[in-house]
């Protein structure tokens, strides 16, 4: 049997629309995504479990875990002996922390290592996203590659590999709040405008290659001080409740930079002290989340996907 994990992700991360994304770690240990579980079986079987199973279609046809699966076999390994998989679904779907990635990643990580095949890096990303564009209405690598590799990485085709990793300062907190509601992405990215002026096209390049030079060369505070979504955020923000009072009430709270994770409606802060972290968590839950939701105050996974075991 082999039991994969695979951590939430913050596509995006405000400067890098597409093109950025890190991988999260609760700080208080727990888990915080999906798990595949592939362990030998009479024929092919699959089972969805966990908190958020319920939420996704009952057809296994419809299930992106399973259409992995038949994809799995057809394509990449068809001699594999037969499989019960088990997605065990942690993750809440069009949450903006990376759900359907998540179970994408885990679920391929899972198969490779159960059938041996040894798929390379690029390989396996290429083939992780594009399952995920199935869902999410554009393919994109920035929850595909942070989940997979962990950390924070600047992703996309262009990239060697698809990914290079991108260092942060160690003392930054993320605190990532799911409001309890789902927005789903590829709604999300049909109100984004369908072109950039050459303004913010030089703008948008500018500022990212900035943000990655300045992480590259430990200037972090600088990096902080240009952490801006002028992409995304401003046609998304509408869509989800809550988010401008966050957005105005944080920084006087110790949050550096109050943006959307992914597409939403997940807010994200980062933080430079634990202290300012608590304290933001403090009024996310009292203003921002329902009953349905939660926050995290996390550190970034730098594992990424991960065995629990091996049997
Ligand atoms: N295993 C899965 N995990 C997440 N979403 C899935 C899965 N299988 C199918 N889906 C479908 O994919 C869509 C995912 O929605 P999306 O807004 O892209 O989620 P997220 O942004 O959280 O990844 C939903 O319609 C959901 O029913
Ligand atoms: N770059 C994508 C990220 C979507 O992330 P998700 O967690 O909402 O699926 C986008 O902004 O559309």
């Amino acid at each position: 049997m082999i039991e994969v994990y695979a951590p939430a992700s913050i596509g995006n991360f405000a400067v890098g629309f597409d093109a950025l994304g890190a991988a999260l770690a609760p700080i208080d240990g727990s888990l915080l995504g999906d798990v595949a579980v592939v362990s030998a079986a009479p024929s092919d079987e699959f089972v969805c479990s966990g908190e958020y199973a319920h939420k996704l279609p009952s057809d296994p046809s419809e299930n992106l875990a399973y259409q992995c699966l038949v994809h799995f076999r057809a394509h990449v390994a068809p001699e594999m002996s037969s499989v019960k998989l088990e997605l065990k679904k942690n993750l809440p779907i069009g949450s903006g922390l990376g759900s359907s990635a998540c179970s994408v990643v885990a679920t391929f990580a899972a198969l490779d290592k159960f059938a041996d095949t040894n798929l390379s890096q690029v390989e396996l990303i290429e083939l992780m996203a594009d399952f995920e564009a199935i869902v999410s209405g554009g393919r994109h690598y920035d929850n595909i590659t942070p989940c997979y590799l962990g950390g924070l990485q600047l992703t996309g085709d262009l990239i060697p590999d698809k990914s290079i990793a991108l260092p942060v300062d160690e003392n930054w907190y993320y605190v990532a709040a799911f409001p309890g509601f789902s927005l789903n992405t590829a709604k999300a990215r049909s109100v984004l405008p369908k072109e950039l002026s050459m303004h913010a096209g030089v703008e948008f390049a500018q500022r990212l290659s900035a943000f990655s030079s300045l992480l590259l060369t430990q200037r972090f505070d600088d990096a902080l001080s240009i952490m801006q979504d002028d992409i995304a955020e401003p046609y998304r923000a509408p869509l989800i409740t809550g988010f401008s009072e966050a957005k105005a009430n944080l920084p006087a709270l110790g949050a550096e930079v109050v943006s959307i994770s992914g597409a939403g409606p997940t807010l994200f802060t980062v933080c430079k002290t634990l202290e300012a972290a608590k304290q933001c968590a403090s009024w996310l839950e009292n203003n921002y989340i329902n009953e349905q939701g939660f926050c995290h105050i996390c550190k970034l996974d730098n594992d990424g996907t991960r065995q629990l075991t091996v049997l």
